[in-house]
């Protein structure tokens, strides 16, 4: 790194020609000499602003991620007598832009919330930070996390804040250093919040959505030899498993999969046949929670990967490194221990976490959101046109407005949500709290969408490219739909919330 130096304004006004080319951005000097022939704006276009101060017009046409990346190797000195005035964003930081957090960390009183979780929100946070060229590098790419990522996030207990509190956790190390048995639903919210903004989210998914829906059957069904084996394998990053439910012929519709077991002579396997169809983390998964048909019905089994498995990749609209598979079983031998649950009632072993699934999927979306209308917040100060701010014209105040009231309001619905999951037991969640979490997930993805298409407008051009300043409008908008058809589609969450809500309907109520 080049010794910081400190100039007159004078000084740095006279290096302005090709080869000798100085900038102020922020009070600091860079040297964009030779940087200028390799900038991707243009040459010419740096050249002619050499010697002179450029902050609101580099605010106007970068990221700050751009000016963390290259200060090291172009800034030379600072501004004698002057101090920074941009907030550099740290690794964990707390935003104070308006609306970027919820609210009990904008400092709002909050009956749910304490340290331990603004402690585990920061712990999370600049973990992901660390993380984040990387995410977005295998987001582009359409690259599968890699195993040393996963194990990173394994050793750093992050894969096991994600499905759910309990005795699985006890002794694990995790964000914060929170312990296990200090872990509540909160805490996990927060971890799907977080997994939302990293604003990667083929990505997110390829590090999240495989192993939060796949290992839940094996913690609940499997044997205690199985979970002894799997269950820390799969939480230290060690090996990947995966929900595989769908097929090409059936969504949401599970009642009608058609991928078979059939019993061997002797009894002791299942020889499986089928296919499966949009599994998240299939193409790079080692084990597969799959739903199959025997002779009593549907059937939960636990598949190890082998040669009869093909797993390959689908092009969804978001990223490859989600892994999204079409997955094929040709005579695949199970042996018959590996049944989660009991045979033909693999029903209830796929719907025992339907209700904590489309739960955090509230809570990835609701972090996601958030993030764009940070974005948004800050894109509407900076960016200047017909001669003042965007937030100075009321069109775009109004969308503004009309993006937080809606986010706020699902945001305060989750968290009441979240703190019935708390102090209910899994039978009283079964019962009372179907209906709402549907009702909240269909709510929650229809403010994604309105939320989107706003943000959208608000940057124009930018949001509908996939490198700069509107990035992550971009990838929200080619993303969101994931979690409005995921764990139930919109159409199914609203009806089911209804219906759920008639079952309580008092026989005697009359208009
Ligand atoms: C330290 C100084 C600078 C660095 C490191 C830098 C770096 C970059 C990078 C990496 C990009 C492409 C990334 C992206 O899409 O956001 C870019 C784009 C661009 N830069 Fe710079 N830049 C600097 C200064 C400037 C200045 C002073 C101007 C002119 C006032 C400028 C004008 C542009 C333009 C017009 C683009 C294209 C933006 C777009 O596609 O919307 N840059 N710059």
């Amino acid at each position: 790194m080049p010794e910081l130096k400190s100039f007159t304004r004078e000084e740095v006004a006279k290096h302005n020609i090709e080869g000798d080319c100085w900038i102020i951005i922020d009070s600091e000097v860079y040297n964009v000499s030779t940087f200028a022939d390799m900038h991707p704006g243009g040459a010419k276009l740096l050249i002619e602003f050499g010697g002179q101060d450029v902050t609101d017009d580099f605010y106007g046409l970068h990221r700050q991620e751009v000016l963390i990346k290259y200060a090291p190797k172009l800034r030379i000195g600072t501004i004698s007598g002057e101090k920074t005035k941009v907030k550099i964003a740290q690794p964990g930081d707390i935003s104070a832009v308006p609306y970027a957090e919820p609210s009990y960390w904008m400092g709002f009183k909050s009956p749910y919330f304490n340290d331990s979780h603004t402690e585990f929100r920061k712990a999370l946070r600049n973990i992901y930070s660390g993380i984040r060229a990387e995410a977005l590098q295998c987001e582009e790419a359409g690259k599968n996390p890699s195993s040393e990522i996963y194990q990173f996030l394994g050793s750093e207990g992050v894969l096991a804040t994600q499905i759910g509190p309990g005795p699985w956790l006890k002794g694990l190390k995790l964000p914060s250093g929170i312990k296990g048995e200090d872990f509540d639903y909160f805490h996990e919210l927060i971890a799907h919040q977080e997994t939302g903004r990293l604003g990667a989210p083929g990505f997110a998914d390829g590090i999240s959505s495989g192993y939060s829906i796949g290992l839940p059957p094996v913690l609940n069904f499997g044997t205690a030899a199985m979970k002894a084996k799997v269950v820390p394998e799969v939480l230290s990053g060690k090996k990947r498993i995966c929900l595989a439910i769908t097929e090409p012929y059936t969504g949401s519709d599970v009642a009608s999969i058609r991928t078979t077991a059939v019993r061997t002579a002797d009894g002791k396997h299942f020889i499986v046949n089928g296919v499966k169809k949009w599994i998240t983390n299939g193409t790079f998964s080692d084990y597969f929670s799959v739903a199959v048909r025997t002779e009593k019905g549907i059937t939960m089994l636990f598949i190890e990967r082998d040669d009869n498995i093909e797993t390959k990749p689908i092009k969804t609209s978001y990223s490859a490194a989600a892994g999204t598979s079409y997955i094929t079983f040709e005579n695949v031998k199970v042996p018959v221990e590996n049944i989660l649950g009991k045979e033909g009632q693999g029903f209830q072993v796929i719907m025992y976490n339907f209700n904590h699934e489309r739960w955090y999927i509230c809570g990835s979306i609701t972090g996601g959101t958030r993030d764009v209308i940070e974005d948004c917040f800050k894109w509407a100060n900076q960016r200047k046109v017909f001669g003042k701010r965007l937030i100075d014209q009321p069109v775009i105040r109004n969308k503004l407005a009309s993006m937080v009231s809606q986010l706020e309001a699902v945001e305060n619905w989750l968290e009441n949500i979240t703190f019935q999951m708390c102090n209910m037991s899994y039978a009283e969640q079964s019962v009372k709290l179907a209906g709402p979490i549907a009702l909240l997930k269909y709510q929650c993805t229809r403010v994604a969408h309105n939320v989107s298409d706003d943000a959208c407008q608000i940057f124009g051009g930018r949001g509908i490219t996939r490198t700069g300043m509107g990035r992550s409008i971009e990838a929200f908008q080619r993303t969101y739909k994931f979690a409005a058809i995921l764990g139930g589609s919109e159409e199914i969450m609203a009806d089911l919330g209804v219906r759920q809500a008639m079952k309580q309907f008092p026989k005697g109520a009359r208009l």
